[in-house]
């Protein structure tokens, strides 16, 4: 736990302080409340307020303190999502360096997924995986809404992968057990990710694969229908129909990743959406010469349209293409930064 390597990124930028920050050792140390699951998030002003009408809240009771953006000296931008921007923030008194998700309520509410985020921050803050981007908690003001997320210092998956056009089977092969292995742990907490895509995983700061954006997930089993706004690529035939679905649709969202992963682009990938879904309906993969046959095994037994014979996590972890790319212990490789 105290290995250097595991220690959270120094402060890379902010103040340009000569002191040298004092850090936690490890991500527990950040006092940071998880955010209990029943509160609501559009409550006026600060969270859990005694003037808001709220309950005392179990934050309060823990920790005596409740989070404000004057608690945080906010960095540079991370990135932008569709309703929000992500910044690098450090958290004043400890020195801890977050990232902090900043959303706007208007825009939550004028785009309808009040619900989604609620169900973002209910589920994301009770995980815990190494290859889970963790949520610390949430506050907000009367205008936005803010959660609190551990700093994937090499940022998006996606970009790494853009930038190199496709992983070596080596590589690609620890990304899909590493991924396996976050699946599993959040099968067994009875949630399922529904829109795992390269977008939404992060490289943490020893380049480990992380699941972040757990905006679509659902308590399983699940009839809930999505909204389908984006990309068909990663959505399995079950929910392409909006047939009730369980946890095999993150099995065939794998198989598509591992695809990805090794060529750099989606399988059934099309300018029209029309021929993603033929493509998707009738398993239409082509695969580049250069990936191996161990390969085009585990994506194929993922890749299956009826979600009760898709290979088991468990199975996915004893595949030969994990066991001979990616032996346990083996680690994710380390890009420079040209690579990147
Ligand atoms: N915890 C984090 N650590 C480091 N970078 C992050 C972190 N969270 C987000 N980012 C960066 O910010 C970008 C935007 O993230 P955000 O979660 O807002 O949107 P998104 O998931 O890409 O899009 P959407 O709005 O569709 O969910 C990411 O692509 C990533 O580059």
């Amino acid at each position: 736990m105290n290995t250097k390597e595991n220690k959270p990124p120094k402060p890379p930028i902010l103040v340009s302080s000569t002191s040298t920050p004092k850090i936690p050792q490890t991500t527990d140390g950040f006092k940071i409340p998880a955010a209990p699951a029943s509160r609501p998030l559009q409550a006026n002003n600060q969270v859990a307020s005694s003037s808001n009408g709220e309950p005392a809240s179990d934050v309060q009771k823990d920790n005596n303190k409740l989070w404000a953006i004057s608690d945080f000296d906010l960095g540079r931008p991370l990135g932008k999502g569709k309703f929000g921007s992500v910044y690098l923030a450090r958290e004043k008194k400890s020195h801890y360096v977050v990232a902090l998700k900043v959303l706007f309520k208007s825009q939550i509410l004028s785009s309808d997924i009040e619900h989604q985020v609620r169900r973002e921050v209910e589920i994301q803050c009770r995980l815990r995986h190494p290859n889970i981007l963790r949520m610390y908690g949430y506050f907000h003001d009367e205008r936005r809404i803010y959660l609190i997320l551990e700093y994937a210092k090499h940022g998006a998956l996606y970009r790494l992968l853009k930038a190199r056009g496709r992983f070596d089977e080596r590589t690609a092969a620890i990304y899909v057990r590493d991924l396996t292995k976050a699946l599993m742990y959040c099968h067994q907490m009875k949630v399922i990710h529904r829109d795992l895509k390269p977008e939404n995983l992060l490289i943490g700061h020893n380049w480990e694969l992380k699941i972040a954006d757990f905006g679509w997930s659902v308590h399983s089993p699940s009839s809930r229908r999505m909204t389908i706004c984006g990309t068909l690529d990663y959505l399995s035939p079950e929910m392409l129909d909006s047939k009730p679905h369980n946890y095999a649709v993150d099995l065939w969202s794998l198989g598509v990743l591992c695809y990805e992963l090794l060529v750099g682009l989606p399988p059934f990938e099309a300018k029209d959406q029309h021929v993603t879904y033929k493509k998707i309906r009738h398993v239409i993969i082509k695969y580049p010469d250069y990936v191996s046959d161990l390969a085009r095994d585990l994506i194929g037994k993922l890749l299956v349209i009826r979600p009760e014979e898709r290979l088991p996590l468990a199975k996915v972890l004893k595949h030969p293409w994990i066991m001979q790319n990616a032996p346990d212990g083996t680690k994710p490789p380390i890009f420079d930064a040209e690579q990147k």
